[in-house]
């Protein structure tokens, strides 16, 4: 019998006795995105008469959690998250969720240097191997961080998880883990592509029509980039590479159309870097086992320094609105939140940085509101209460379905005439007006 087969025995508990080294006051990190915990939070949540002020560091949920449900006026449990997927926005809405206000790459820092103490990391795992070691599966982000900072350690072990392949960081080796708890198979959630709309497939057109042979692609999360994946994989580009944030459907779609091939990449030649995964079951059986794809942990695959080694690194992502100098809101409408920073600004700076390489923020020009009415995303001033995502000496080229404009390096008045240009026509004229009060307008306009 190895030693990790009996060191295996020695640790294995019921996920009842696991959580039951909880106590009132810890802080907790639970693991997030397609590795939400079903089973050790379903017995957290059973304790929740007996716990108190517990915070809960989490996010990105890609599952319902019992937690939340057995305490809905969050009296137990504190639910903090780093990132809000709808379901945490759900909890928002709720009043049960609380956001950390973080540039993506930054949470293993912040982990390791602002949170005074980690007591519990609770981590959802792929089995282990001959070796001892359990792979993170799909999502790497600030595991090996939390796993690092916190008294205990325990692992709920899905047989249904992929075995991700990685650069560093991908796994747990059983002698940093205190407990472990077997979840059975407990399947993967999934997360089905957004519907694409023609608008979608416009603001993609304008991206596609400045991808070139070699780019090095970031593409981030909803229905523009989706449909920008799928249109790339019906083009004739070749030799993209990957370096990215979060790795979805469309970039098996990506490879199996050879649109991918990793070869002009300058680090992690032949690989696709993420940080983490979510989709549907199509991405998990790409990962799995594929030594082309790389986890890597999320300052390493966010780190401007790092992921600006590779050329033409070009970053696609989506924002809610930009005011008329150029500054942009992707994670509120006013003070309401929606999502978080993320990895935005992240890939905003690290596309510039890189040798060639490009970002372009995009939206729809107009969101319809619940009783029909039409708002231009493309404001005088951000809708008071939103908080600027990308500041405006930052953002490069924005996108909507009227079009593209590169605000670099662009005056005042050139980035009012810009935006402007790529409103919806029906409010053109009334932001020509506000931009004449806010002395942004030139007079050689009228
Ligand atoms: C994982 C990655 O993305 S990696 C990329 C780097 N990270 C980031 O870019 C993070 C910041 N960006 C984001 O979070 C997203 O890209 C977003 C929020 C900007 C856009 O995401 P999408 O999924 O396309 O947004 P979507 O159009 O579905 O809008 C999200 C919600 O905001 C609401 N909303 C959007 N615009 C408005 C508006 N002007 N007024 C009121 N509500 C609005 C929508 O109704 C929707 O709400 P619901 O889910 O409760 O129905
Ligand atoms: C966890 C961060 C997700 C995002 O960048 O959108």
């Amino acid at each position: 019998m190895s030693t990790w087969v009996e060191e295996y025995r020695k640790k294995l508990t019921t996920p009842d006795k696991a959580v039951g080294v909880v106590k009132s006051g810890d802080w907790i990190i639970y693991s997030y995105a397609a590795n939400t915990l079903p089973v050790l939070d379903m017995a957290l949540a059973q304790r929740t008469p007996e716990l108190h002020d517990i915070q809960l560091l989490a996010g990105v949920s890609m599952r319902p959690h019992a937690v939340v449900k057995a305490d809905p006026r969050g009296e137990h449990f504190t639910w903090d998250c780093v990132h809000f997927s709808v379901i945490d926005r759900k909890y928002y809405e709720m009043g049960r969720a609380f956001y950390i206000p973080l540039r993506y790459s930054e949470v293993p820092r912040y982990i390791a240097e602002n949170i005074s103490r980690i007591d519990v990391f609770m981590v959802q795992v792929s089995p282990m191997d001959q070796h001892g070691n359990f792979n993170f599966g799909p999502t790497i982000s600030h595991y090996p961080a939390a796993a690092a900072k916190a008294k205990t350690v325990i692992v709920e072990v899905n047989e249904d998880m992929p075995i991700a392949h990685g650069g560093y960081g991908n796994y747990i080796h059983i002698s940093d883990v205190d407990y472990i708890v077997e979840g059975g198979h407990t399947g993967m959630p999934q997360i089905p592509s957004a519907l694409v709309t023609d608008v979608d497939q416009k603001i993609a057109q304008y991206v596609l029509d400045d991808l070139r042979d070699g780019d090095c692609i970031q593409l981030g999360i909803g229905a523009m980039p989706n449909a920008l994946g799928q249109m790339i994989a019906a083009s004739d580009l070749k030799d993209l590479g990957v370096h990215t944030e979060m790795l979805v459907d469309s970039y098996v779609d990506m490879w199996e159309a050879g649109r991918i091939s990793g070869r002009k990449k300058q680090i992690d030649k032949g690989r696709m870097v993420y940080t983490f995964a979510g989709g549907t079951q199509k991405l998990y059986d790409f990962i799995n086992n594929n030594p082309q794809v790389a986890g890597y942990p999320v300052d390493y695959t966010n780190d401007r320094f790092i992921a600006s080694r590779n050329d033409n690194l070009v970053s696609i992502n989506n924002a809610l609105e930009i005011d008329l100098s150029g500054q942009v809101c992707s994670e509120t409408i006013g003070p309401r939140m929606i999502s978080g920073a993320g990895g935005q600004l992240d890939f905003v700076d690290a596309a510039y940085s890189s040798k060639g390489g490009r970002s372009f923020i995009c939206m729809e020009s107009t969101f319809t509101d619940a009783e029909g009415k039409k708002h231009s995303r493309i404001r005088p001033l951000l809708t008071e209460g939103a908080v600027v995502t990308d500041t405006r000496p930052m953002v490069q080229y924005v996108v909507t379905e009227h079009g593209k404009a590169n605000l670099k390096g662009a005056t005042t008045w050139q980035r009012a005439e810009r935006l402007i240009s790529l409103a919806h026509p029906d409010f053109r004229e009334e932001l020509i007006q506000e931009a004449e009060k806010l002395k942004i307008w030139r007079k050689s306009n009228k």
